[in-house]
């Protein structure tokens, strides 16, 4: 059968099925987009709120392919590197490599709007808002709707779910398969703080850097808006947010931990924003298979939810729809062949992008402050410099290249064994270098005691990076 003639089902508006669509589209098939949300396009609340994400390079190749790189990286502000905000307010920037290498940042709804206003635009494609998927059969391509005051009942050649970390699809399809299924969910929740615009109407901090705030358990990061905020995301234990009751225990755990933060934000800001939201909660998902029979599949979070610490669910959502185009060039309209070989080329990629957000999670949360996060990245650039075709730094493989996730992985793990030799050679040579400037100076007891304490943090610290 033709492409023409084929039909074919997306579930979800979001980013991954807006995108999904115009990839399906350009296929030559017939598609609906159904997206349970009304058309927030217009919806001025919505577009208000600004929240956005860091989109890098897996992300950037997918949207190359469907001609919006250019539309969306013209609304979006390059980062080049880090800026690494200590206790002491000072602020450091570690590059995130050579010129070109910058993650973008963009905003949420601005993209899904890019995204659904090209889906719209295609003749082959209708999208359904209001549509709320309420059940689907992975082998009749049977598919039932709720709207406001009906149900829509139509039956595809293939059925995408594009659903969410919470996706209907898969729940149906783990009802017809040996379906394996994991979900994790993290005891951190995050929540949203905007950084005003400086009263000259410019940014309030430097524009092109994604400030983060390491204080292991709680990490703050700030990515930059067009309008000259810079949107905050708050990353606590919950049990900590609960303990923020009152305006008196806000500001002053701001001022403990995000001195410098709270003289931008202003304490109403920081009150208001943390005693009248609710910090929501991250979830981790692994499951497989991603298809089942020549009828469904899954992409996206509803494959492959992931925690927000490596900024990559949508760049990796976006790339499992350059993975699905290559496999449809390669196989044609034979689904049959598509979607197994896209769970036998995906799975393993997906899992290890969703294993590395966690361990990065909890490596963050227990040992990386602004010393041990800038000791690192300085040590990552110096090492990369030096044997640039050797030392690849594993989150430069993982935003700055399409190296299949596993891989970078893997080689990560040779790094962490060189790292960790290097690191601990480093540490033994400050003991002895300390020890010896004690003993060489005649320095007295009690800074000689300092010293070797010094000496010990020292190698402690070397200790736990090179365990991290
Ligand atoms: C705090 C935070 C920060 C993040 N930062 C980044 C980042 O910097 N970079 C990055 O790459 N990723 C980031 N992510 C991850 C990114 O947001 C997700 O990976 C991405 O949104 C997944 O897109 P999706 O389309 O697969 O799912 P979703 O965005 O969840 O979209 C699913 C869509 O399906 C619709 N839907 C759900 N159920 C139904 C149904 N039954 N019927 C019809 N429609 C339905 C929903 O309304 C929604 O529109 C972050 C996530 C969080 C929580
Ligand atoms: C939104 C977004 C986009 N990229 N990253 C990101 C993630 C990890 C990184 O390093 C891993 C590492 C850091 C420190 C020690 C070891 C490894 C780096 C980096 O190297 O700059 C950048 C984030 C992000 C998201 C949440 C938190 Cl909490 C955060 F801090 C950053």
């Amino acid at each position: 059968m033709e492409a023409e003639r084929k039909n074919v089902c997306i579930v979800g508006g979001g980013l991954v099925g807006s995108l999904c669509a115009c990839f399906i589209a350009k296929r030559g098939y017939n598609v609906d987009l159904f997206e349970m949300r009304q058309d927030f396009r217009a919806d001025a609340t919505v577009l208000g709120r600004s929240i956005n994400l860091a989109l890098s390079h897996r992300g950037l190749e997918a949207l190359e392919r469907v001609g919006l790189r250019e539309k969306v990286t013209k609304s979006g502000i390059p980062m080049h590197a880090r800026m690494i905000h200590s206790l002491d307010g000072k602020t450091r920037p570690i590059p995130y490599g050579r010129t070109g290498q910058f993650i973008m940042s963009v905003d949420r709804m601005g993209l899904n709007g890019v995204l659904l206003t090209e889906a719209e635009s295609q003749p082959n494609i209708t999208i359904h808002f209001g549509h709320k998927l309420v059940s689907c059969d992975p082998t009749t391509g049977e598919t039932v709707f709720s709207t406001d005051d009906s149900t829509v009942k139509r039956t595809y050649d293939l059925i995408v779910g594009c659903d969410g970390a919470f996706s209907a699809v898969r729940k149906s399809m783990m009802r017809h398969c040996r379906f394996d299924y994991e979900q994790r969910y993290i005891e951190h929740g995050y929540m949203e703080i905007a950084f005003p615009p400086s009263e000259s109407g410019g940014h309030c901090m430097a524009t092109n850097y994604l400030h983060i705030w390491p204080r292991n358990q709680f990490m703050l990061i700030a990515l930059p808006n067009l309008d000259g905020s810079f949107t905050g995301t708050m990353f606590m234990p919950f049990e900590l947010f609960d303990q923020l009751k009152s305006p008196e225990a806000v500001v002053k755990f701001y001022r403990d931990t995000f001195p410098d933060a709270l003289e931008l934000l202003g304490e109403k800001t920081v009150v208001d924003t943390i005693l009248s939201l609710k910090a929501l909660p991250l979830v981790s998902i692994r499951c497989q298979p991603y298809h089942l029979n020549d009828k469904m599949l899954i992409i996206g979070d509803a494959a492959h939810a992931m925690v927000p610490f490596y900024g990559q669910g949508m760049n990796c959502g976006f790339e499992d729809c350059i993975i699905l185009d290559d496999l449809m060039q390669q196989f044609g309209h034979d689904f049959g062949k598509v979607l197994p070989a896209f769970t036998n080329s995906r799975v393993e990629d997906a899992h290890a992008i969703v294993d590395l957000a966690l361990y990065n999670y909890i490596e963050m949360r227990q040992s990386v402050n602004s010393v041990t996060f800038l000791l690192r990245k300085k040590l990552d650039n110096a090492l990369n410099w030096l044997l640039p075709n050797h030392w690849v730094p594993l989150y430069t493989m993982v935003t700055f290249s399409r190296t299949p996730y596993s891989r970078a992985i893997t080689d990560r793990r040779w790094q962490d064994r060189v790292l960790g030799r290097l690191l601990c050679a480093a540490a033994v040579a400050a003991s002895v270098c300390a020890a010896c400037a004690a003993h060489r100076v005649g320095v007295t007891r009690a800074l000689r005691t300092h010293w070797s304490q010094m000496a010990f943090r020292a190698s402690r610290m070397i200790e736990g990076l090179r365990k991290a």
